[in-house]
């Protein structure tokens, strides 16, 4: 069964190499979509406690990236690269990890499932 938690982040990057707007400093609100792959366990009834998981969220990431210069931490702050850093930070907290969603805009996402 697969289990989804959204949460948000604002953040200001500029991407250097852009040939278009997105070279220049500008802001983005976020959205991070995670998604655990896993069994539920019949005594709790859950793949994970929601509340459980936003611990790990919030303070391997959310506290990280928001209000931030996201390019200190990811130089080429594309939504790939935010996507995989974002991974990489929270694989070895959430073994049962699946999916990342990172939403740049409204209709800008990019979905990593690992290497
Ligand atoms: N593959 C990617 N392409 C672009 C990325 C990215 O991360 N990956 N990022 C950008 C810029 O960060 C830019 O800020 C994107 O926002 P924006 O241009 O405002 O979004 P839209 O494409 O929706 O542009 P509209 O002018 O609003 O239509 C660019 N590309
Ligand atoms: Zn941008």
């Amino acid at each position: 069964m697969i289990l989804r938690k959204e949460y948000g982040f604002e953040a200001a990057h500029f991407i250097h190499n852009h040939p278009g707007k997105c070279r220049n400093l500008h802001g983005h609100s976020y959205k991070l979509f995670v998604s655990l792959d896993g069994a539920v366990n019949p005594e709790t009834g859950m793949i994970i406690d929601f509340d459980d998981l936003s611990k790990v969220v919030v303070e391997k990431v959310i506290q990280r990236l928001d209000h931030r210069f996201l390019n200190d931490l990811i130089p080429l702050s594309t939504a790939e690269n935010i996507a995989v850093w974002i991974w990489d930070e929270l694989k070895p907290s959430l073994p049962l990890l699946s999916q990342v969603e990172v939403y740049e805009t409204l209709d800008n996402c990019v979905i990593y499932r690992g290497a």
